[in-house]
């Protein structure tokens, strides 16, 4: 019998490379030079109709700076036409009221905007503008007038580990609907030497974890898969049973969907398990985007735990966290090895 693979729920599109800031740990190693090559606005569109063929995933538009493209709103429209519940994740920076109509227009349902220090001295240093925090809270002034709803995304790292709870209450301050936690991954920009300690990740994550008991706006721990582990844990200590009702979104859901239920596109037509793991799965260029989510190489041992190595291969907890692919991936060389920045021994409960 021939095993059914379930089609992508989530997709994250690089629609583009280039981008008005210059953030020190972008993934994308993104600047203000557009690389050439970029899938062009039919190639685009023709990627839209393979992905509804396929099933009707949320479609992220993200880069790159996806407001730097000028055809943005018709492929946002074409998705939405499409029957894709379509977003867009940005700086913040270059929202005005006019842009924030054409989204509106477009069927965008929602935006995802960076925040990475509760001041504008640490967002700014993070982000390589000066007056970047000024004018990503312009942006989110823009958004509330105009009744859009966003979201925070903040990404940890060393440089902001303190000021992480902060970024927390601006996002409920501003009015934001989710806060969404990334870990820095040490890959494009992103270096190894400002991810947090593993016992700093294990902390945040304990405070996440009380956040998400209380919070009113849904939280949401991205790139960091033992957080399943964490919720487990934790929940089983309190005799609490895991529900939607008692936490939210991530109880149905595992630690890492690379390949399983999530993908990453470069503005270039690349596919990738997500846009920190620069494996290869394919290039809808050349191959029916189909064919590259259903029988790609990586994309099948990713949907086997049996494949994970190390500790996480052994572990107890590898059906709902797996451990982060791309970090491995980034220490080793091996995107199946263990996830390099967790402190639990399986079998230790
Ligand atoms: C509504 C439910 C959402 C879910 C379940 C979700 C889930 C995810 C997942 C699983 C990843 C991949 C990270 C990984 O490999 O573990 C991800 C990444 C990401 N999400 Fe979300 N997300 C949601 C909403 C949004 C929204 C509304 C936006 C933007 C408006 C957004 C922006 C992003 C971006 C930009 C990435 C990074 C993609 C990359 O570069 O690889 N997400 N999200
Ligand atoms: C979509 C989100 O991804 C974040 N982002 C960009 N680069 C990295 C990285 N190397 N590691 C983790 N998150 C990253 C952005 O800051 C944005 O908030
Ligand atoms: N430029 C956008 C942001 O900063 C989206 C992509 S980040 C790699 O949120
Ligand atoms: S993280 Fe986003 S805003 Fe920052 S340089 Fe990369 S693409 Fe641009």
């Amino acid at each position: 019998m021939i095993a059914m693979t379930n089609p992508p729920r989530l997709i994250a599109w690089e629609l583009t490379a280039g981008c008005n800031l210059n953030c020190v740990h972008c993934r994308g190693a993104s600047t203000s030079s557009v690389p050439e090559g970029e899938l062009t606005t039919e190639e685009a569109k023709h990627f839209i109709d393979e992905v509804a063929e396929l099933g009707k995933p949320i479609l992220i538009l993200s880069g790159g700076e996806p407001l730097t493209r000028s055809d943005v709103f018709e492929i946002a429209r074409y998705g939405t036409d499409a029957g894709l519940r379509v977003v867009l994740a940005t700086n913040g920076t270059l929202l005005t009221p006019e842009i924030v109509e054409k989204l509106k227009e477009a069927g965008v349902q929602r935006l995802s905007i960076s925040i990475d220090g509760a001041t504008a001295e640490t967002h700014d240093n993070f982000r390589g503008m000066p007056s970047a925090f000024e004018r990503t809270l312009a942006g989110i002034e823009v958004l509330k007038k105009a009744d859009f709803p966003f979201q925070i995304n903040a990404t940890v790292s060393k440089r902001n580990l303190e000021e992480i709870p902060k970024t927390f209450e601006l996002a409920k301050e501003l009015g934001a609907v989710a806060y969404h936690v990334f870990f820095l991954v040490p890959t494009g920009r992103g270096e190894e030497s400002d991810e947090v300690s593993p016992a700093d990740y294990e902390r945040i994550l304990h405070w996440f974890y009380d956040m998400q008991k209380e919070s009113e706006i849904q939280l949401k721990a991205t790139c960091a898969p033992h957080y399943f582990r964490i919720m487990r844990q934790r929940a089983k200590k309190e005799g609490i049973e895991i529900s939607v009702k008692t936490h939210g979104y991530e109880a149905m859901t595992k630690g890492c969907l690379g390949g399983t239920g999530f993908c990453f596109v470069s503005s270039v037509g690349e596919v990738y398990p997500c846009g920190y793991l620069p494996v290869l799965a394919g290039n809808i260029r050349e191959q029916p985007f189909k064919d590259i989510w259903e029988n790609s190489e990586v994309f099948r041992k990713l949907r086997n735990p049996e494949e994970l190595k190390g500790k996480c291969g052994i572990c107890e907890y590898k059906n709902v966290c797996a451990g982060c692919r791309a970090r491995a991936y980034a220490a080793t060389g091996d995107y199946l090895e263990e996830e390099p920045y967790c402190i639990y021994r399986p079998g230790k409960k």
